[in-house]
């Protein structure tokens, strides 16, 4: 049988299987399987599909009829300019957090550091764009620090990034210029209305610090001043509905000039605060 045949065949298993965006997804999981790029695929289509990989297609539509991530399945995402692994230790770097990359590398810092870094796509994207710049990445998880140990490694970045295993900042050392994070920050009551690919699939502890969902945001506002220079930015992502609470929290920290991102759908996605930069002006210093 041809590639183009099974494809179309994979395809059709995906729509009865009720996937949403059945074709794009079957088109990369037939690259995955064929070793090719997305980009290279259709040039691959009018070939044999041999054994082995026609093999690889299948488990990989049956793990997609079971609502696994597409990402998880090819164990590849791309993300602001590169590629991370991924695994199902980490969360799926999402094309919303590409905006606090953006808006962070807006303006220059020597040190960085990303709380909650899972595959690292914040962190190593920031020191990607900023050659001089040194990182910090912790997580809780330990199995996703090893991804973004290997995805650090891959974009060839490792001598100028380091990783710690930490509750928020509780094993942190140090001042840095910029603080970013991604944290978890799905309420509790909201966890069971969630796709399936995300309930199912990715680590509870990327999504939901429980209760009201804010927790997080309140470890973090309250570590962040003892570890930012003055003058330096905190920038986080946030749920649609939370930039004024997240907002409060910094305020009530003394961070100021805090402002607020709209994402491409119009949706606040990203708080920003600075540290005064004159000393004792930041009462979390
Ligand atoms: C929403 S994911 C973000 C991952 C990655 N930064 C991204 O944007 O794709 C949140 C991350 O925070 C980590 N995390 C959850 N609770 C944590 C805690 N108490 N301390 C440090 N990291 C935590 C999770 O393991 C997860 O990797």
């Amino acid at each position: 049988m041809r590639a183009q045949e099974a494809l179309v065949l994979g395809t059709r298993a995906l729509i009865v299987a009720g996937i949403e965006g059945a074709a794009g997804d079957a088109r990369r999981l037939m690259a995955h399987a064929l070793g090719v790029t997305p980009e290279r695929l259709t040039m691959a289509l009018g070939d044999e599909i041999g054994a082995t990989q026609q093999a690889a297609f299948d488990a990989a539509l049956a793990a997609r009829v079971a609502h696994q991530p597409v990402a998880q399945i090819t164990g590849r995402r791309r993300f602001w300019t590169h590629e991370f692994r991924v695994t199902r230790d980490t969360l799926d770097p999402r094309p919303e957090t590409e905006l606090l990359v953006a808006a962070a590398l807006e303006e220059p810092f020597a040190r960085v550091i990303d709380l909650g870094t899972g595959t690292g796509c914040i962190l190593l994207s920031l020191l990607a764009g900023m050659p001089f710049a040194t990182g910090t990445g912790t997580d809780i998880s330990a199995a996703a620090l090893a991804v973004a140990a290997e995805n650090a490694a891959a974009l060839g970045l490792s001598s100028r990034v380091r990783l710690i295993a930490s509750d928020w900042f509780a094993q942190v050392g140090g001042v840095f210029d910029l603080i970013v994070s991604n944290p978890p920050y799905i309420a509790e009551a909201e966890m069971a209305g969630l796709a399936a690919e995300v309930r199912d699939w990715e680590p509870r502890a990327a999504l939901t610090p429980g209760g009201d969902g804010l927790d997080a945001y309140r470890a973090l506002a309250r570590g962040a001043g003892a570890r930012l220079l003055p003058g330096g930015r905190v920038l986080f992502e946030i749920g649609p509905t939370q930039g004024a609470a997240v907002s409060e929290l910094l305020a009530a920290q003394g961070f100021e000039r805090i402002e607020i991102c709209r994402d491409l759908d119009g949706r606040d996605r990203v708080v920003i605060g600075r540290k005064p930069a004159e000393a004792g002006g930041c009462g979390c210093a």
